[in-house]
């Protein structure tokens, strides 16, 4: 028995011409709360679902609790909640997870999941009469229902409002809080930030980053300079002192820079005039940005 719950090894996979998963390396020990953070297409649903062994890897290893990924699944060690598949309509919220502990050697009481996923009031609905939050609920519910030892969740509040979204993390770190271990893909960097206590920053199929949200912040490092450009364009700010990247949206150009202080009197020094100028500390939305770039 070891303290690591999933364990990627130089795992790849491709879809025709697009490498989706490319040289992955990843440990995540027993009890971690893990973030999978990336831009679209960055390869976190398929490292998901390779981690729920719903295809094999075209190369490289992975390892779920000890196991094969889908001895793993089949032995109900293993609580998922993805982007898609429908619920079975024509039953209750009741009759489903009722229906849903039967699979599992040693389920949650319904009460409890219920009472947990705030689905209490609704557990005599039908589930195809429940609102986009409800449904979310019920999939959370149905993820954690078998007492999995590891709960991986595939972006989990798309869909959600603010309400729920913070209703649901306070039931996931609930979860997480018995010992249990999470990996869960977002775009939502504040919700990575907020609820895991690593993040796993991926980019074209590969880990850029992994540490604690204030280390990935650290790592990226420095500042974001703002401003409105004006008739000396935007050509030549890559090469202003400090400067790591740079994003021109209309007429506001963001200068990331490990020297704010050098990039600004330099760009003062550059142009006759420099309006609406802002000086702010890398958020970690600019952190992945400058990682991935
Ligand atoms: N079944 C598939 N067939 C063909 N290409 C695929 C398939 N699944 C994923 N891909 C491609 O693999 C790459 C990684 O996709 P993946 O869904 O893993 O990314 P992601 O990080 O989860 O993105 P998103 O945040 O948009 O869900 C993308 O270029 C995607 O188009």
């Amino acid at each position: 028995m070891t303290d690591i719950a999933v364990w990627f090894e130089s795992v790849t996979k491709s879809f025709g011409t697009v490498r989706a998963v490319n040289g992955l390396d990843l440990r995540i020990r027993v009890g971690e709360t893990v973030a999978l953070l990336g831009a679209n297409g960055a390869g976190k649903s398929t490292t998901v679902n390779l981690l729920l062994g719903l295809f094999p890897p075209d190369g490289g290893r992975v390892r779920v609790l000890d196991s094969a990924p889908r001895q793993a699944v089949a032995q109900g060690r293993i609580g998922a909640m993805l982007q898609e598949g429908g619920l079975m309509p024509g039953v209750t919220v009741q009759a489903l997870l009722g229906f849903a502990r039967e699979r599992y050697p040693d389920p949650l009481p319904l009460a409890e999941v219920l009472d947990q996923t705030g689905l209490t009031e609704v557990a005599d609905r039908y589930v195809d009469r429940l609102s986009g939050g409800q449904t979310q609920r019920l999939r959370f519910a149905l993820a954690i229902v078998g007492d999995p030892e590891l709960l991986v969740l595939d972006e989990p509040t798309a869909a959600m409002d603010v309400e729920s979204r913070r209703a649901f993390w306070v039931n996931m770190r609930a979860y997480a809080a018995k010992g249990r271990t999470v990996l869960f893909a977002t775009h939502y960097l504040d919700e990575a930030d907020e609820n895991a206590d690593r993040i796993v920053v991926v980019a074209e199929g590969g880990v850029v980053a992994d540490g604690t949200p204030a280390e990935i912040k650290s790592a990226a490092g420095g500042r974001s300079v703002r401003f409105t450009v004006d008739g000396s364009g935007a050509g030549d700010l890559h090469l202003l002192p400090g400067v790591t990247s740079v994003e021109v949206r209309g007429r506001t150009a963001t200068l990331h820079t490990a020297d704010a202080e050098r990039t600004v009197r330099a760009l003062f020094a550059s142009r006759d005039r420099v309006r609406d100028i802002e000086v702010t500390g890398a958020d970690l939305e600019d952190a992945v940005l400058a990682l991935t770039s």
